[in-house]
């Protein structure tokens, strides 16, 4: 999909760190995503809140995309996500899993699929304005 966010590439985050971003839901939003791993074609992570699209009402899409093919989704009705809020999310990973911390103490767990050894690329798509970003 054409870019129409925040493109971060020639990263190196290593398992146990973490990419913590910051930033407010669009007060109309539909939809945003955050995407993690090697290329835009080569994600182990792809995390799709839909406040309201493809016919999904309030509901985390999570994803992997090896050679532009797109994985089984992985939905999660737990939704800590309100338009016009601020949000903050938290991503780590190790061999076997991503982790996303989200508002309210909430985590999801996302198979590693790809066996990622490092974080190379991360792009923000969609209703969500990054505030800022920290590597830890
Ligand atoms: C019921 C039979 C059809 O199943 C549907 O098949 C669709 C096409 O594969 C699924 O939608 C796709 O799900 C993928 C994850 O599994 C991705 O979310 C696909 O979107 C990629 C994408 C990113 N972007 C950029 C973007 C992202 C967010 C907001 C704004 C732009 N534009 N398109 C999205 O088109 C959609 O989630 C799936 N629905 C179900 C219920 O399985």
């Amino acid at each position: 999909a054409m870019e129409c966010g925040m493109v971060l590439t020639h990263l190196k985050v290593q398992p146990g760190e973490s990419i913590a971003v910051k930033g407010t839901v669009l007060p109309d939003a539909k939809s945003f995503a955050l995407n993690m791993g090697r290329a835009g074609s080569d994600l182990a992570l792809h995390f799709n809140p839909r406040f309201e699209s493809h016919g999904d009402t309030r509901i985390i899409i999570c994803n992997s995309l090896q050679g532009g093919e797109w994985g089984e989704e992985q939905r999660e009705p737990d939704f800590p996500f309100q338009p016009g809020q601020d949000a903050k999310i938290g991503i780590s990973f190790d061999a076997q899993e991503l982790t996303v911390a989200l508002p309210g103490e909430q985590q999801l767990k996302f198979p590693n699929r790809l066996g990622l050894e490092a974080i190379e690329f991360f792009t923000v798509e969609g209703d969500f304005r990054v505030k800022s970003i920290k590597f830890k």
